[in-house]
């Protein structure tokens, strides 16, 4: 089902507006990542496309049906939260069959569509035992089989990661992808870590402050990002950030230009045209497949992922350079412009 939110707002009690004008499409059938720091909006959202929130002003459409002002129970939505809150006294099996119990569902279906959902969810070996004796991961896996029981319009996933260990979070995280993709359902997915948004969605929105920062695939996050929050938030290590002034004498930079972002991977042994840093090495670092070197620009740091030697030059590459003005916006840099 694909979702569409027209110049959304939302006011809590306390009168203070929190998200702004949310105006956006996710298409059908995909995988969508709500990515953004604590409070940035995220789970607001979740909660208006849900319909556990009411929109303030502005109108909601799930295909061609407006539901602003329907229910949860009414949009048909699938919800996964981080505690996953199964049932403790049920089995795997009855946890997964309550929703069609409850939706009168014949019992030979939903014992059926109960299993085959188990499977799908690999805890068909699992059906008769307690939640309690499951581990976090699988859990979490009855609890999306649970959520898909009733064919929802879209799934909804809050933070489903974050109670699990490192190891566990990568292998579920590759697990929701090839659920969804079997699936097919529409399905948001709230996190605030950027590397499992990365790897997981096939759109990510970057929310900030209750306002979407940039919408896009993962791959034009990282290679186009639109202002500087997106630019600094989407990036592992994190994107060099270095005041316009230090460059100026080396870039072509708009005069409103304040800081200028560089990816670590932007940084290279010196190339015939292009631009040049005179630079020293500070510290390098490399083991096994792990490598960073930090250099140093006059009175600034630049963490580059290309170079493991002494160096005392570098050169930029355009793709990963990036200029900002005092607002955070982004500005083209004239790579072809001769320095005064
Ligand atoms: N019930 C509420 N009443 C008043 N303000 C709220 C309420 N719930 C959330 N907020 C505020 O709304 C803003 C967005 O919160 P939200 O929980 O949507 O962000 P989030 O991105 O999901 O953050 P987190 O990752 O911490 O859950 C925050 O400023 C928060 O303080």
């Amino acid at each position: 089902m694909n979702v569409r939110f027209e110049h959304v707002t939302l006011t809590y009690n306390n009168g203070v507006e929190v998200l702004h004008d949310m105006d956006f499409e996710l298409p059908d059938g995909e995988l969508i990542a709500l990515l953004g720091p604590s409070g940035g909006g995220k789970s607001t959202t979740l909660n208006l496309v849900s319909g556990l929130l009411r929109a303030t002003t502005g109108k909601i459409f799930f295909g061609n049906d407006e539901v602003t002002e329907k229910d949860a129970l009414q949009r048909g939505v699938g919800m996964v939260f981080q505690n996953y809150a199964l049932y403790p006294h049920m089995t795997v099996l009855e946890n997964i069959v309550f929703p069609m119990k409850m939706a009168k569902v014949a019992k030979d279906v939903r014992n059926e569509r109960a299993r085959a959902l188990a499977k799908l969810v690999r805890v068909d070996d699992q059906l008769n035992k307690k939640p309690g004796a499951l581990s976090g991961g699988q859990q979490q896996r009855v609890a999306i089989a649970r959520a898909l029981a009733k064919n929802p319009s879209v799934l909804l996933l809050d933070e489903p990661l974050s109670n699990l260990d490192a190891r566990l979070r990568v292998e579920m995280r590759e697990e929701i992808r090839r659920i969804q993709q079997e699936t097919g359902v529409t399905t948001i997915f709230v996190t605030h870590d950027q590397s499992e948004a990365m790897h997981v969605a096939d759109k990510i929105m970057v929310l900030n402050d209750g306002v979407i920062q940039q919408f896009d695939s993962p791959q034009s996050l990282y290679q186009n990002p639109q202002n500087q929050f997106v630019a600094r938030f989407i990036g592992e290590p994190v994107i060099n950030e270095v005041p316009a002034t230090a460059l100026r004498e080396h870039l072509v930079l708009p005069a409103t230009a304040v800081t200028v972002g560089i990816r670590p991977e932007a940084i290279k042994k010196p190339v015939m045209d292009t631009p040049v840093l005179p630079v020293t090495a500070e510290r390098i670092q490399a083991f096994g497949r792990d490598r960073q070197a930090t250099l140093r620009l006059g009175d600034y740091r630049l963490i580059t992922t290309e170079i493991i030697e002494a160096v005392d030059q570098v050169s930029l590459d355009r793709a990963g350079v990036y200029a900002f003005n005092a607002a955070g916006e982004r500005l083209p840099i004239d790579w072809d412009g001769k320095r005064a």
